[in-house]
This record gives structure tokens, sequence and C-alpha cells, in this order.
């Protein structure tokens, strides 16, 4: 049987970053930036004021105090965006807004809280430090700085440093297209009536899903039933609008296993056993001549989700132009024993995963797993939130065993 690592080896090998497009800001949210960006400007661009005041020549006000004001001439008035090339100078003030620009000649800005708030002439009635209330040009980014490097994902944040330098667009990758496409002759959309043996289909809710919840524009083409041309036909069509093609059922022993057979006469797709549980049947290769990537996943609802998560959501990440890392995982203790685990397979077993603070050594969270383990207990994959690994050659754990644990994607 080939190892997890090998298999997401193979899926790895078969993307790459998705080609750079420029993108307006707003669209390029959750994209990945694949240009340094550096700031054509200062930033502030110019000498502006902190706080809504006076501007003033600090020295004047050596000897302000409460009972003593100095009294001061008002002989501008500068509010934010104002174009005009202000200036004062000793004995004189402006009166100025957060954000407007400093007037020549003077050294400090006096909050209003700090004065009698006049129009004309002003009293105020505290001393203030050069530079007060100066936010200077420069002080957060020179021109010429890189604000933002490559690779970097942009959220909200970086979008607005991005408008804050000037730009409209930017080069990133775009978010990769994922078609999912289920199959079997039992399926039934939910909604409709379902008749004997047949059963509502949720393999491609789950994995759109988990596609868009990991940065991916994912589109459900939704499920086809068994016939081999039928198959054939459909991948064709969504050949197109994909960047990745992912599929889930028809590739066990079964004598309608559908995308196995239609995929082993057409494109690159090798079927595997993978040593692990649930997910052990899997394939991975190209189709069509342009030849894109399609990962085949196993039909059972909790074996195509630990499959996603585990060999696609790495490759997801390399054609976004993000590091290839696999989900983080730690160490924790088991709240319950593990009575069994197949030998030859690495087990992922579902599991809440519960920060422990009272813990007293390095083990800091303690691992609950769900009590039905079954790849078609999809019940119990909703309420969990990791995957306690549990080795190939590892048939039993007690309770309390140190055990390593994926933790799955946070909802967003
Ligand atoms: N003789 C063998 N039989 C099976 C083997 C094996 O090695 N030898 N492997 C088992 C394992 S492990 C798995 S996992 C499954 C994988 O089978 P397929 O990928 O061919 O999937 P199907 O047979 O089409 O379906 C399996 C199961 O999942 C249900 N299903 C399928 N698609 C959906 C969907 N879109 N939404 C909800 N449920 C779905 C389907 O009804 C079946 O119950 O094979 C084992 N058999
Ligand atoms: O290995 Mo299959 O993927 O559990 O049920």
């Amino acid at each position: 049987m080939k190892t997890v690592e090998e298999h997401i080896s193979d899926v790895l090998d078969l993307v790459e970053p998705l080609d750079p497009i420029e993108l307006d800001l707003l669209r390029a949210h959750g994209g990945v930036l694949a240009e340094p960006v550096a700031s054509p400007v200062s930033l502030p661009r110019f000498d502006n004021s902190s706080m809504d005041g006076y501007a003033v020549v600090a020295t004047d006000l050596a000897s302000a105090s409460e009972q003593d004001p100095v009294q001061l001439p008002v002989v501008a008035d500068i509010p934010a965006g104002d174009p005009s090339a202000n200036a004062i100078r000793s004995g004189y003030c402006a009166r100025i807004m957060t954000g407007a620009p400093v007037p020549s000649g003077a050294t400090a800005v006096v909050p209003v809280e700090w004065t009698d708030g006049g129009q004309a002439t002003v009293a105020i009635t505290r001393s203030v430090r050069e530079g007060n209330a100066i936010r200077r040009a420069g002080e957060d980014v020179e021109t010429g700085t890189t604000v933002l490097r490559g690779g970097v994902r942009l959220g909200a944040a970086e979008l607005g440093v991005l408008a804050a330098v000037g730009r409209k667009s930017v080069r990133v990758h775009p978010r990769p297209r994922v078609v999912v496409l289920s199959t079997g002759e039992e399926l039934v959309e939910p909604g409709r009536p379902v008749g004997p043996g047949q059963i509502w289909e949720s393999n491609s809710f789950m994995l759109t899903a988990a596609a868009q919840d990991a940065g991916c524009t994912a589109y459900r083409h939704g499920f086809i039933g068994d016939d081999p041309a039928t198959v054939l036909d459909t991948l064709d069509d969504v050949l197109l609008q994909a960047d990745i093609i992912l599929t889930t059922g028809g590739v066990s022993m079964g004598a309608y296993d559908v995308v196995k057979e239609v995929l082993s006469r057409s494109g690159t797709v090798t079927f595997d056993k993978v040593a692990m549980q649930p997910g052990m049947p899997q394939g991975v290769g190209t189709i069509g001549v342009s030849k894109t990537p399609i990962v085949t996943l196993p039909g059972n609802p909790v074996s195509a989700f630990v499959s996603f998560q585990l060999f696609v959501l790495p490759a997801l990440r390399r054609m976004r132009g993000l590091p290839p890392a696999p989900l983080p995982t730690v160490r924790a203790r088991l709240a319950r024993q593990v009575a069994s685990s197949p030998r030859g397979r690495r087990s992922y077993l579902r599991a809440i995963l519960e920060y422990d603070h009272g813990g007293d050594d390095s083990v800091a969270f303690t691992a609950f797993p769900a009590a039905r383990q079954g790849s078609h207990q999809l019940s119990a994959l909703a309420e969990t939130n990791a995957l306690v690994i549990v080795p190939e050659q590892v048939t039993e754990l007690a309770e309390g065993s140190v055990v390593e644990v994926v933790k799955l994607p946070e909802l967003g």
C-alpha cells in the first residue's frame, strides 16, 4: 500500500501556483500577492496634525498656564484637505483640524482642550513641547519602501495598506477554481423524495464548502449516476471551468466503480490503496489536453472529508501561491481509550480537541475521540474539530496516552 506521505506528494506534484492576474483591490481580497509592492510616496505624505487644535510656535507658549494664558491671534483656519500653503510665524497661530497640513513655521499643535477655542484670538493655558501632535511625513513609510512582500495573503489590513499607497489593483494568484463532482446511482438531491435504496447526496456540498473555506472559488457540479459515457462527457464539460477537479465515489473495487473505470482508460490517473483509515482508495492524475489535475476521493463521506483535508488542502495552497503546508498538529492527551485501529494503516480519528491550560506538563490539549468512527458516520464529523493520529503500527491506545492531533480548519 502507498503511504500517506507518498500520496500527499503525488497530489502536490500535479499542481503549481496559478498564473498571476491583475485584479482591483476588492476582487483581489483573499488572493495571494504575486509581486512586492513598494510605496511610491511617503506616508504620511506631508506633516499633518494628529489633533484638532492650534498650530503654534512652541516657544511662544513657554509661560502659558491656567492662571496666565498666552493670547495669540488666529491667522488661518486649516481643515483637512486644505490645498493652500499656509504659514505662521512667532506670535501667531492657525486653527487646524486632524489630518490637515501643518503650516510652515509651526513647531507644535496645541489640542483645542488646552484653549478657550477662540476663532479670532485664542487663549492657551498650557505650554507645549516641540513637535507635539505633529505626524511627520514618512514616519510610517518612506518613499520606495516595500510595504507588502510577494506571497502574502490579502486580507483586510493588506488591502488597507495597498489603498493607502495609492494602488487601485495588484497582481495576485487568483483563487483556484475547483469543480466538485460526485458519482453514484443511489444519490438524490436533498429536498427531493428518496426511494428504496437511495440516499440524499452530501459529499459535493461538503467538499464545495471546504474548498470555499480554503480560499477557492468552488463550483458544485452536483452528482451523476454510474453510466461511464455520462461521467466522461461531464468531465469533458467541466474541464474548461476547472483549475482542479474533485470527484467522490466510484474508486474502490465494486462492479460499478465508474470513476475508476472511465479514468483508467483516459487521462493519467492512477488508483492506489493508501495505508490509512478512513480514505484508503484514492486516485490522482490529470485529464484532457489541458492536463487538468483531478483528485478522485472515496465515496464514503467521512473518507472524502478526511482525504480532502490531508491531500487536497496542501495542493490548493500551492495553487494559491502559498507554501503547501499541511494542517498544523499539536500533542494532546487522550480522554478515552482507542480500543482498536487497523495494523498497517494510519487512523485519523475524529475528535474534539480542547485547550487544557491546567495541564502539568508540555501537553496543553485534551482530545476526546468521537464514539462513532465509521467512514459513513458523518454526524460525528460535524461535532469535531480535530483528527487524532493513530500510527500504522499501533492497534490500541490507553486513556491518557499522548497522541499527535491534526487541527481541522476553523470557520472564518
Ligand atoms: N471489496 C472492497 N470494497 C470496498 C473497499 C475495498 O477495498 N474492497 N474499500 C472500501 C472503502 S475503504 C471505501 S472508502 C469505499 C469507497 O468506495 P467508492 O469510492 O467506490 O465509493 P462508493 O462505492 O461510490 O460509495 C461508498 C459509500 O459512500 C456513499 N456515497 C457515495 N457518494 C456519496 C455522496 N456524494 N453523498 C453521500 N454518500 C455518498 C455511498 O452510498 C456508499 O455507501 O469502498 C469500500 N468498499
Ligand atoms: O478507508 Mo474507506 O475510506 O474508510 O471507508
